[in-house]
């Protein structure tokens, strides 16, 4: 079954409290069924309620906690969120964390998602943490990690999507943030790519925040969004 951009769009809500969060996914009605849950709003008070809330009201929900601990720490911790009816969460793409998230997610429908470079670096920032082969060979070397791990997903910039998906195979989610129409400030973002030319890259679904979230409109700047992946 081949997605529409609708399903492909995954807003993130990164916002303050609940009451912002559900001004937002109220406001975005039927154009957005995909929302990312993050730091900022799963730390909040009633932040994990409210994704456990849009969940069972037929949203699908990304729980982005990037989890990197020791392994039984992050099994115990992808067991409780899997009870949370969340559709992905995320890990950072080390081995002993994936292996540990994919056993606890077994059987739960919930789909592990490995962060491998987050898109805020770029080579110096990660020779910096003592990595000197660069963005794409460190991408690279995580996501055959990850397969090797058995998760379902990547997260990537959408510049490195087709190298992703010739490394991962067919059935790989490619889940790719940094995402910038035309125009639209970078902020902290290295690695940025425009709605359709990740969609043509091969990206899966594409992660937006500021760029909806904070738009003076965000129903209108979703729908210009969706608009680009649909004439991608
Ligand atoms: O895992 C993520 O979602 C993620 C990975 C990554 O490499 N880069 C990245 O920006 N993200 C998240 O994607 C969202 C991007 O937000 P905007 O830059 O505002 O569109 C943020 O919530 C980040 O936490």
């Amino acid at each position: 079954m081949s997605l529409t951009p609708r399903d492909r769009l995954i807003v993130g809500l990164d916002l303050p409290d609940v009451a912002s969060a559900e001004v937002v996914v109220e406001r975005l009605g039927e154009a957005v069924g995909f929302y990312k849950v993050g730091y900022q709003l799963a730390y909040a008070p009633g932040g994990l309620d409210f994704a456990r809330d849009l969940a069972a009201s037929g949203r699908q929900v990304f729980l982005d906690l990037k989890l990197h601990d020791i392994g039984n720490t992050v099994e115990k911790g992808v067991e409780a969120a899997a009870r949370l009816g969340v559709s992905m969460l995320t890990v950072h793409a080390y081995p002993q964390v994936m292996r540990a998230a994919v056993r606890a997610a077994a059987g739960s429908g919930l789909q592990i998602l490995a962060v491998t470079v987050l898109t805020s670096l770029e080579n110096a920032d990660l020779a910096e943490m003592g990595w000197d082969g660069g963005v794409e060979a460190l991408v690279e070397r995580r996501v055959r990690q990850a397969m090797d791990a058995g998760v379902g997903g990547i997260v990537a910039s959408a510049a490195e999507a087709g190298r992703v998906r010739a490394l991962a195979g067919p059935d790989a989610a490619i889940v790719t943030p940094g995402i910038r129409p035309a125009g639209a400030a970078a902020g902290d973002q290295k690695r940025v790519v425009a709605p359709a030319e990740a969609l043509r890259n091969g990206a899966t679904h594409l992660v937006v925040a500021r760029p909806v979230v904070a738009a003076a409109d965000p129903l209108a700047a979703a729908r210009a969004i969706l608009a680009e992946m649909e004439a991608a």
